[in-house]
C-alpha cells in the first residue's frame, strides 16, 4: 500500500506558507509519497498555515472528520493557537523550522499513521473488533499505536459489555510477544487462594496444596497478563502486585527462590479507578504503574452508528459464516432500542432473534421474542434522531446548519411521499401551502447562489 497524502496551503497569500508547502512537497516526492490533488476519506492530509483564523479552523474541522490531518505552522504559534488547532481535530501540530528537519518529522508521522492504518485493517484487529464510528475508530487507533509501538502497560476502563476484554486480546495480538495471553479475573479471586493464583505454590505450601502449581506470573512470563476487574483487587494483593511489577520477579508460595517474570500488563475495570485512588480504595503507586496508557471503551449509546455492523457480525457468527439480511423494520428496531448491557446485550438480542428465525428470507420483526416487543408507539425524538444530531455535532456543524438541514430534509421527504403535491406536503408538515412554496423558493435560490450550501443537493425542484 503506497503512502499518499493531500497537501493543502491554508494561507496561499503568505510567502512563508507557499515556500514551506513547496519544500514539503519536494521532500514527500523524494520519499516516494504520492501527493494527491484532493483529500481522500480515511486518508492523510497536511495543512500548512501561518494564521489559525476561523476559516482555517473550520477547514480543519471539516477535514479531520474524515482524515488524519497534520497541521504545520509556518509562523511562531502560541500554545493557545496550538490547542485551538488540536481542538479543531488536527491529529498533530508541528512548527516549520527548515525543509530538511520538518520534512523528516512530517514523513515520520505519516509513516507511523500509515503503519497504524495497515494494522487496523489487518485480520488481527478488523477480524476481532467491529465498528467504524468516529469514537470507536479514535479508540482503536490509539490502542493499535500503543500496542504495536510501545511496551507500555495499558488500563482499559469502560462500562460492562463494551469490549474491554476484546481490546486486551487485540493488544496481545499486536504486541508481538512470543508468550501467551494469561487472564485473571480479580472479581472471582477467593481471598484465601488469591496469593496462589498470582504466585503459584510449592507442594505442601498450605493445607490442600497437594501438588506444586504455576500461578499467573509464571504463566504470563514472556507474554501478556490481563487483569480483568482490577478495581476489585484487595489492598494487600495490590501491594504484592506492585512489588512484582517493580522487581520483575516473584516467589512461589512456600518457596525461597526468586523466579523472573517479564510480562506486559493490561488491566481493565468498569470502576472509576481515579476516584478509588482519591478515596483510598486503590493504591496510587499501583495505579500509575498499571495506567501508563489509558483508554476508555465507549458505551454503545455513544456509537449507535455501529449497531447494524455489529448485529451483522454477530449474525454471521451465529449462522456459521452465512450472511442473512435484516428487514428494514427490524433494523430500525435494533437501532432505536436501548442497550444498558452494551455490545454484549446487542449480541444476546441478535442471538434471541436468530434462534426464532428460520428460512432463507430476510429476518423480520416477527422474530423478536414476544416479551421483548415494544408496547405502543415508540417515543420521539428517538435514539436514531439523536444519533444523527450527534454525528452532525461531531462533524462541527452549527445549530443553524443542523436546523436548516433537518428542515430541508423534512420538506424533501414530505414532498417525495406526497408525489410532489405541495398542498398535501404542507398539510403533513403543519404549515400553509404558501409558506411551503416560499420555503422551497428560498431553498432553490440558496442552492443557485451557493452550490455548497447545506441542503443545496437536497432541494426539491419547484
Ligand atoms: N467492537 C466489538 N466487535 C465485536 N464484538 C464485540 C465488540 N465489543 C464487544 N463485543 C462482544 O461483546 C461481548 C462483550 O465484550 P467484552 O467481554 O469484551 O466486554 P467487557 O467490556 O470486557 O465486559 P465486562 O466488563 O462485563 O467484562 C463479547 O461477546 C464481545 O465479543
Amino acid at each position: 500500500m503506497a503512502l499518499a497524502v493531500w497537501l493543502h496551503n491554508g494561507d496561499p497569500a503568505q510567502p512563508s506558507t507557499a515556500g514551506a508547502a513547496a519544500a514539503l512537497r519536494q521532500a514527500l516526492l523524494r520519499a516516494a509519497v504520492h501527493v494527491q490533488a484532493q483529500p481522500q476519506d480515511g486518508g492523510y492530509g497536511i495543512v500548512v498555515f501561518a494564521q489559525a483564523d476561523a476559516a482555517l479552523l473550520e477547514r480543519l474541522r471539516a477535514l479531520a472528520a474524515s482524515a488524519c490531518v497534520l497541521a504545520v505552522g509556518c509562523e511562531p504559534l502560541s500554545p493557545a493557537t496550538m490547542w485551538r488547532v488540536l481542538q479543531a481535530g488536527a491529529c498533530d501540530v508541528l512548527l516549520w523550522a527548515d525543509a530538511q528537519a520538518c520534512g523528516a518529522q512530517v514523513l515520520a508521522r505519516l509513516q507511523r499513521w500509515h503503519a497504524v492504518q495497515a494494522l487496523l485493517a489487518s485480520p488481527a484487529v478488523s477480524g476481532l473488533l467491529v465498528g467504524d464510528s468516529p469514537c470507536w475508530r479514535a479508540l482503536l487507533r490509539g490502542v493499535v499505536e500503543v500496542a504495536a509501538f510501545t511496551t507500555s502497560s495499558v488500563l482499559i476502563t469502560g462500562e460492562t459489555g463494551t469490549g474491554k476484554d476484546l481490546i486486551a486480546q487485540a493488544i496481545h495480538r499486536l504486541s508481538g510477544l512470543a508468550g501467551e495471553l494469561t487472564v485473571l479475573d480479580c472479581s472471582t479471586l477467593a481471598p484465601e487462594l488469591a496469593g496462589s493464583e498470582f504466585f503459584g505454590h510449592e507442594r505442601g505450601a498450605f493445607t490442600g496444596a497437594v501438588q506444586a502449581r504455576d500461578g499467573a506470573f509464571a504463566l504470563a512470563d514472556g507474554g501478556l497478563l490481563f487483569l480483568d476487574e482490577v478495581g476489585e483487587l484487595p489492598l494487600a494483593m495490590q501491594a504484592q502486585l506492585l512489588r512484582v511489577i517493580q522487581e520483575q520477579k516473584y516467589k512461589r508460595l512456600g518457596s525461597n527462590t526468586w523466579q523472573p517474570s517479564r510480562f506486559r500488563l493490561v488491566c481493565a475495570t468498569n470502576r472509576e479507578l481515579e476516584a478509588e485512588v482519591a478515596r483510598g480504595g486503590f493504591r496510587a503507586d499501583l495505579y500509575y504503574r498499571i495506567a501508563a496508557w489509558r483508554c476508555r471503551t465507549p458505551p454503545l449509546r455513544e456509537r449507535r452508528s455501529d449497531i447494524l455492523a455489529l448485529a451483522s457480525h454477530f449474525l454471521r457468527q451465529l449462522a456459521a459464516g452465512r450472511d442473512y439480511a435484516l428487514d428494514p423494520a427490524l433494523r430500525d428496531y435494533l437501532l432505536a432500542r436501548d442497550y444498558p448491557g452494551n455490545v454484549r446485550e446487542l449480541r444476546q438480542t441478535v442471538a434471541r432473534i436468530w434462534h426464532r428465525h428460520c428460512g432463507p428470507a430476510p429476518i423480520t420483526l416477527g422474530a423478536i421474542p414476544p416479551d421483548e416487543r415494544p408496547a405502543g408507539e415508540p417515543p420521539w425524538p428517538d435514539a436514531q434522531f439523536m444519533a444523527a444530531i450527534r454525528h452532525a455535532l461531531d462533524r462541527g456543524q452549527s445549530l443553524g446548519r443542523i436546523g436548516q438541514a433537518a428542515a430541508d430534509a423534512a420538506i424533501r421527504l414530505a414532498l417525495e411521499q406526497e408525489d410532489g403535491n405541495n398542498q398535501r406536503a404542507a398539510l403533513r408538515l403543519g404549515v400553509t401551502d404558501r409558506a411551503l412554496q416560499l420555503r422551497r423558493k428560498a431553498q432553490a435560490d440558496s442552492a443557485k447562489t451557493s452550490p455548497d450550501a447545506p441542503g443545496a443537493a437536497s432541494s426539491h425542484p419547484g
